[in-house]
């Protein structure tokens, strides 16, 4: 397992980054490391952005120092989508098959999570995780358990379908939400108008991606705006001052995962399209 941490930047500071600073700061790069786990401790509540590709071995989620405790779930919740073919998590002996886009909510207090190879093709789990105070059950969520709605418009380049998959609605948790968003063919915009939640940060992990294609990821306050460009699989913070928006050079499916304060999806400041900068 490789770790790396990041901190909390101030957005006053954050007006004087160029892009080199954007990027080691923002952007997380090489998710996917054959037989590893690659993750990024934040230091936006503490969540932990992370990549498993077993690939010739199963892969267990171990504790790193950062954490200081026995187990990775001994304080943490854990949120996992499947970004690969279809693949195998194990929660303490307990085998979970999770087909493309399956995700599976495992709450604090389990002793050990152990990704696997796919029967076909290369396995890949991209995960979010949240300091926890209380258990709930581990729980896989399908794509038709999700909550669907459709947004946007063709006319608008941002015709897309966010499937909120682990919601209070769908699965209990103490602070971690995520879901996936698919774009339409022909739109490219997500989160069009752009919005802000001072309660919470959020990341966006980008997949299904063409390889020669990429997405301008928007990020800052919504009147001092800067972008990075993203390639496949790899994913942005989005502090809780920060607006998170992409427009990709094709359509693209992104999953979005979010910490903090509550666990209201709706609350968010919208900003109107002519009001950005
Ligand atoms: O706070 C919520 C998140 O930013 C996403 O759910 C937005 C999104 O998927 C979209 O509009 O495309
Ligand atoms: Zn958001």
């Amino acid at each position: 397992m490789n770790h790396t941490t990041r901190h909390a930047i101030h957005p006053e500071d954050f007006k004087a980054y160029g892009t080199q600073k954007l990027r080691e700061h923002f952007l997380m790069e090489n998710l996917f490391v054959k037989d590893s786990i690659e993750l990024v401790y934040t230091l936006y509540d503490r969540l932990i952005v992370g990549g498993v590709h077993p690939v010739s071995q199963s892969v267990r989620l171990d504790t790193f120092p950062n954490l200081r405790s026995e187990n990775f779930l001994d304080r943490r919740e854990i949120g996992i989508i499947n970004v690969g073919p279809e693949a195998n998590v194990t929660v303490d002996g307990t085998d979970y098959t999770l087909a493309p886009k399956e995700a599976l909510y495992i709450g604090k207090g389990v002793k050990e999570v152990v990704f696997h190879p796919a029967q076909t093709g290369e396995a890949r789990f991209y995960f979010n995780s949240a300091p926890a105070h209380h258990t709930y059950p581990t729980k896989k969520v399908s794509l038709a358990e999700a909550e669907t709605v459709e947004m946007g418009a063709l006319e608008n380049s941002n015709h897309r379908t966010i499937r909120k998959v682990l919601i209070n609605s769908v699965v209990e948790s103490c602070q971690l939400q995520m879901g996936v968003t698919e774009l339409k063919t022909g739109s490219v915009w997500n989160t069009m108008p752009a919005h802000t939640h001072d309660r919470r940060m959020e990341a966006y992990f980008y997949f299904e991606l063409p390889g020669d294609q990429m997405v301008c990821h928007f990020l800052g306050e919504p009147q001092e705006t800067r972008h990075i460009w993203v390639k496949n699989n790899e994913a942005v913070l989005s502090p809780p001052w920060s607006i998170h928006s992409g427009a990709g050079t094709s359509n693209y499916t992104f999953i979005w995962g979010m910490a903090g304060e509550n666990l209201d999806y709706n609350d968010m400041d919208k900003f109107p399209i002519t009001d950005l900068k």
